[in-house]
């Protein structure tokens, strides 16, 4: 009986949670490592980054390969002439576009390979400006501690979505911004993200919330599938349709971190559930447009689903966007022509495996912070209303 017991817990430890693969063994498997290095993404010095990651995978592989992308072979192309090469541990050092460039580059090996394509890895060195899916994973955005996470986190499975838009196909990891999104990354050129960092894209969201003219949209998803849709219960259609709504922005978003604000809405969102997080707003005026983008950041620090009127989100595997006049279109943060646009999740939407730390403790340790931080500004709300009626009254009394 003992004996059952101990082999019993025995598998369950060498199969760990399903989706994720302890990488202990991960350094010796894998003895080389190739990585895809784009010099000009973000602020940082190149050279300088190149040599901390080159040092400190040096400890932990054999051979580490450095690849270099240039302004016309961008992450896919170099991606594809490594793993020609016989690289199979792909690491993208750039910003969220070379990201998305070698992660395509990887599933379509896989899809043109199946299992002979092996054991086809991502790993993320973040150098880019927003780093979303860096934050989405909870990937270190120190570059010296993501080198070190290479070979010593987890296997993580996440999705990968199909984008057919005016100017073609496209893969995408993050997501497909319509509208304000787009607009926003449009405001935000190199020389702007290099001058002021992150805070570029706030200043440029800013601008495109006064700029973004309303636009008639039809949205047509497909396999609707949402377990607490409009908070009142689980729904499921085989298609749905919105039309003829005037709307400021669409998001349809397979990963996302909360500073993605216009993707939020539905609570969290999931780049591993097979489904894409669609959101729509509708506020007509900037300031209106302004506080929902706030209720819609505080749904992504709560998680929990923004029902205001002005916000639409649900979740569905295919999403299909017409738009009058057309709109703008961004695909992980790189322009993507004008809609109409879709977006769909297939078969082998599994295909993408990301190093990345064990899910779950960072994120509680950033639910409970959150938490504390909107009690903090509730009590402060409610002590500053106390306060100005408190000098009301006694003005008053005088
Ligand atoms: N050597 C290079 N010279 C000029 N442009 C390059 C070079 N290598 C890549 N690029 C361009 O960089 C873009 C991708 O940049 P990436 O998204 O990785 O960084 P970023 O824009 O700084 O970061 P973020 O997406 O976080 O804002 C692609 O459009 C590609 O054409």
């Amino acid at each position: 009986m003992r004996q059952r017991h101990d082999e019993k817990k025995k598998k369950k430890k060498k199969k760990g949670k399903v989706g994720e693969v302890r990488l202990t063994s991960f350094s010796r498997q894998h003895r080389r490592v190739d990585v895809i290095f784009n010099k000009v993404s973000g602020r940082r010095k190149p050279d300088a980054d190149s040599d901390i990651i080159q040092s400190t995978l040096q400890r932990s592989f054999e051979r580490v390969v450095t690849w270099h992308t240039t302004e016309d072979k961008c992450g896919k192309a170099v991606g594809e002439e490594a793993i020609a090469d016989g690289a199979t541990v792909l690491i993208a050092c750039g910003g969220d576009g070379t990201v998305t460039g070698v992660a395509t580059a990887i599933q379509k090996r896989v899809e043109e390979e199946g299992d002979g394509a092996g054991d086809l890895m991502l790993g993320v060195v973040p150098r880019g400006t927003a780093n979303a899916l860096c934050n989405a994973l909870d990937i270190p955005g120190n570059v010296k501690r993501a080198a070190e996470m290479i070979a010593t986190g987890c296997v993580r499975r996440i999705d990968m979505a199909q984008v057919w838009g005016t100017e073609g196909k496209k893969r995408m990891l993050l997501l497909a911004g319509i509208g304000l999104e787009a607009e926003t990354v449009k405001g935000a050129p190199r020389a702007m993200k290099r001058a002021l960092g992150a805070l570029a894209y706030g200043v440029a969201g800013i601008r495109s919330i006064w700029k973004q003219e309303g636009f008639e949209a039809t949205v047509i998803m497909h396999d609707v599938l949402d377990g607490k849709a409009f908070a009142k219960g689980q729904l499921e259609a085989k298609e749905m349709r919105l039309g003829g709504m005037v709307l400021k922005g669409v998001t349809v978003a397979n990963a996302a971190p909360a500073t993605s604000v216009l993707a939020q809405g539905v609570g969290t969102v999931r780049p591993d559930d097979g489904l894409v997080e669609v959101v729509c707003v509708a506020s007509q005026t900037p300031w209106g447009m302004m506080r929902t983008m706030l209720l819609m950041l505080r749904s992504a620090l709560l998680r929990r689903r923004e029902t205001r009127g002005t916000v639409f989100a649900t979740r569905a595997r295919r999403v299909s966007v017409q738009c009058d006049p057309p709109q703008r279109v961004v695909v992980d943060g790189e322009p993507c022509g004008t809609t109409p646009v879709t977006v769909q999740l297939g078969a082998r939407a599994d295909a993408v495996r990301v190093i990345a730390p064990k899910a779950g403790a960072v994120n509680r340790r950033r639910r409970h912070l959150s938490r504390a931080l909107i009690r903090l500004w509730r009590n402060a709300r409610g002590a500053a209303l106390l306060a100005v009626a408190i000098v009301a009254l006694r003005r008053a009394r005088a």
